[in-house]
């Protein structure tokens, strides 16, 4: 496939910028009235209902999104994705997150090799460990079942099984498997982290997951060592065997840590960090509390959406068309950030996780063969649940800066409420909230409706909306395993698509390193100063001045520390 280095030297994108003076003389207000664009703009898929109507583009404009699509040969990089080729090149590794969630019989090669029964080997592990330690066959040391479970782990090998945990723990078909247990989370390497996820939890009952692909981040190594002392200085050393396990790609260092290797869960240098949480890096501790068959379920929902994303046509798919608006929203249009809007209290943790998922994807300055970008790729990912937000920051999406924002809302509620005389039942009244933002942020009030309102002159000015801010709504049939499943495809693959399109390697973090290593020697600094009494030196002033303020407060290392309020 010949193609220029950058997309931005295709006729294609040239044709897109110019295009932006077009849309800018429109208005959603007007757009919105062309009855055909909009009916044109809204695909379901699976009963979920995507209506991107709302964003600042006419059907000339997604033809054109498609052609550029064309042009950075989408189609046959989703193929090379698909087909185990090596597109993450800085680091020589396929891209198969897809394949954690295939069907036992799909065939899907990585070097030569059919992945697929590794993963169900993986799987089936799983399912058996997770059986055991729920029915009480397999027991701590001391002869009691493990009924919680700590799961250790940072950035990706913790995000997305937390946005998972989350969304489900108020499903009714999840929290009826997942009663009488706990899921927690330690991530952090702040002490406090530490006290939070083991307050009043039982070594002698809780079972600890240490999830790592590298199984060297210097954070989730030190608080494993942390929780393996907490278990061993009540239990005894031999504990550790019944109470640790660990999932990671690097099985050698497991052995090394003292984890039994039979209790080892494994997957692949192909599945990147924030990409995981479809391999035993979520399966298994939302195995745990949820039984298999609940996360199988949320698998076959994330599988039922790679299928939609290889096959359908772009005109119709859903993540392809989300990752071609925001590549429109962040690089032509020139929005840098983009909210996360769920009108659902069971998301709450998907901001954070789309923003690793985004940020860590997409945040390059260089394309996939390192020329530096003329144009700007990636965007500011945050969010909350709705309403929250709207008593906080959306007051700057309404009348501050433009900001595309993602409405996410479900047809039915995990937990339905309606009191007897109200107007309505309390999820219609969170909905009305996700119906009314959208129209809001795109139609705004002009001053002479104000003025028609009878609004005092001057308050004219600060009572207009200036309207025109685009944003897509998501609609899912509910919040089901398999639905959270296939809203997590959705992103993962709207954010490959953006990386696709904007010819960047989105599957490498090479961004994350230099903080790490600088760190290292802050470190041994640390060390030397309290341990043997060494002067800071080799830092600059600043971090100089601040170290030695620092280390005026003694901390003797003398002997054990673990949180006051759990031993
Ligand atoms: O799973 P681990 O090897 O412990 O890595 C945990 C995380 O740390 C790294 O620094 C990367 O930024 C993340 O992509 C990764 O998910």
């Amino acid at each position: 496939m010949a193609s220029p280095a950058l997309i931005s030297e295709t006729e294609q994108w040239k044709d897109l910028k110019q295009h932006v003076s077009e849309i800018q003389t429109t208005h959603l207000r007007d757009l919105m009235n062309d009855v055909d664009r909009c009916q044109a703009m809204i695909v379901e898929q699976e009963g979920i209902v995507l209506d991107y109507s709302r964003q600042r583009v006419t059907k000339e404009t997604m033809g054109k999104l498609f052609k550029l699509a064309e042009a950075a040969h989408l189609k046959e990089k989703i193929e090379k994705m698909y087909g185990g080729e090596k597109i993450n090149s800085t680091e020589n590794r396929s891209v198969l997150h897809v394949a954690l969630r295939a069907a036992r019989e799909k065939e899907i090669y990585s070097d030569g090799k059919n992945v697929v029964p590794e993963v169900w080997q993986v799987l089936d592990k799983i399912k058996d460990f997770s059986e055991k330690v729920r029915s009480g066959a397999w027991i701590g040391a001391t002869g009691k079942p493990l009924k919680d479970v700590v799961s250790v782990g940072i950035g990706g090998s913790f995000l997305g099984p937390l946005f998972v945990h989350t969304a489900l723990q108020t499903d009714p078909v999840a929290a009826e498997y997942a009663k009488g247990r706990q899921l927690r989370f330690l991530a952090n390497v702040d002490p406090v982290d530490v006290a939070r996820s083991i307050k009043d939890l039982d070594p002698e009952t809780t079972l600890v997951v240490v999830v790592s692909k590298t199984f060297t981040t210097a954070e989730t190594m030190l608080n494993a060592r942390t929780l393996r002392e907490w278990i061993s200085s009540s239990l005894g050393a031999e504990a550790v065997a019944k109470h640790m396990v660990a999932v990671s790609t690097n099985l050698p260092l497991v052995k090394d840590f003292g984890i039994d290797p039979a209790n080892a869960f494994a997957f692949w240098d192909w599945v990147g960090g924030r990409y995981s949480v479809c391999s035993a890096v979520g399966v298994l501790p939302l195995s745990l509390q949820y039984g298999f068959s609940v996360v199988e379920k949320f698998l076959e929902g994330a599988r039922s959406i790679d299928n939609h994303f290889y096959s359908a046509p772009f005109e119709s798919n859903i993540p392809v068309l989300v990752g071609l608006l925001s590549v429109w929203n962040v690089t032509f249009l020139g929005y840098p950030a983009r909210a996360i809007l769920p009108y659902s209290q069971a998301l709450e943790k998907f901001a954070p996780h789309i923003q690793q998922l985004s940020m860590e994807s997409n945040g390059k300055g260089v394309s996939i063969d390192g020329t530096p970008l003329p144009f700007e790729a990636g965007e500011i990912d945050f969010g909350e649940p709705g309403t929250n937000g709207q008593h906080s920051f959306y007051q700057l999406i309404h009348q501050g800066r433009v900001i595309p924002c993602d409405f996410i809302g479900a047809v039915r509620s995990q937990q339905p409420i309606y009191l007897k005389g109200e107007v309505v039942s309390n999820h219609d009244e969170l909905m009305s909230n996700f119906f009314a933002q959208p129209d809001a942020l795109s139609y705004g009030k002009n001053p002479d409706e104000l003025l028609r309102d009878k609004v005092p002159d001057h308050l004219v000015p600060h009572k207009t909306f200036t309207g025109n801010r685009p944003s897509l709504s998501l609609l899912l049939p509910s919040l089901s395993a398999y639905d959270v499943g296939q809203l997590l495809a959705i992103y993962e693959h709207r954010i490959a698509v953006q990386g696709f399109v904007w010819g960047i390697n989105s599957f490498d973090q090479w961004g994350v390193e230099l903080g790490k290593s600088l760190a290292t020697q802050v470190r041994k600094q640390l060390h030397a100063s309290r341990v043997d009494e060494k002067p800071v030196q080799g830092f600059n002033f600043s971090t100089t001045t601040l170290l030695s303020r620092f280390l005026q407060e003694r901390t003797p290392y003398d002997g054990t520390v673990l949180p006051k309020n759990v031993i």
